[in-house]
């Protein structure tokens, strides 16, 4: 059965004054991505758990928490039993990756592990049986509206051939840079769910967006 890609808007490109008028704009979504920054692993500070509770509570959508922050094994499984879907940590901000994959896991969501453009994968995967999902950044976490690097694909390829093969079980995300122009060569590539910041939230129409995107996605995966 080919696969069904997923699509995950990012609320880092929401109107922040507005956010459960924007969370009800993208009812179709799959997961809504919600991008924790501090200012620290990054150089921006965007939201946390108080307002990743309120999200939460409005959503329609399953929450997919990406955690840009340092010592992610803190915050993680609170995340987790606030009742995130998805808690994705930085493999190069984890001190213990296997343990912070247990936690959150324990508590409630599955466990995600994002690498920067620059992380090979080669270096992380032996810890990748701990986690249910697989963050491959394609811009320099920090900000939304990036131009999508796509050297990054050869991450993917690796993780799809992995997972094809019964070696692994992931879900593969991308994020970073996805809009009409670059998403049929992350679905060719073997992306299962696209995180979208600007290209959701940038239309006039997000739930078309939405829809357009998925489509594409699925005719690149068609061939
Ligand atoms: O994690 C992120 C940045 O660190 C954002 O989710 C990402 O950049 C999405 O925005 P866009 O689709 O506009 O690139």
């Amino acid at each position: 059965m080919p696969r069904e890609p997923k699509i995950a808007p990012s609320l880092l490109s929401a109107d922040f004054a507005r956010l459960a008028d924007e969370t009800a704009r993208v009812a179709s979504a799959d997961w809504l991505h919600f991008d924790v920054m501090d200012a620290h692993f990054v150089p921006n500070l965007t939201f946390g758990l108080p307002v990743m509770k309120a999200v939460q509570a409005v959503s329609p959508v399953p929450l997919d928490c990406h955690l840009m922050i340092e010592d992610p094994e803190r915050w993680a499984p609170e995340y987790a039993e606030a009742g995130a879907r998805n808690v994705t940590v930085h493999a190069e901000a984890c001190t213990d990756p296997r343990g912070v994959a247990r936690d959150i896991r324990a508590a409630g969501a599955l466990a995600g592990l994002a690498l920067k453009p620059g992380t090979p994968l080669e270096d992380h995967l032996d810890v990748l049986v701990d986690f249910d999902t697989l963050l491959v950044m394609s811009v320099e976490p920090g900000f939304g509206g990036q131009s999508f690097i796509s050297d990054v694909l050869t991450k993917v390829r690796t993780a799809r051939r992995l997972v094809d093969a019964g070696d692994l079980t992931l879900i593969v995300e991308i994020d970073g840079g996805i809009n009409a122009d670059t998403i049929e060569q992350a679905a060719e590539a073997g992306v299962d769910m696209f995180v979208a910041g600007s290209a959701v939230y940038g239309a006039d129409d997000p739930d078309k967006a939405i829809a357009a995107l998925r489509e594409q996605a699925a005719a690149a995966i068609r061939g």
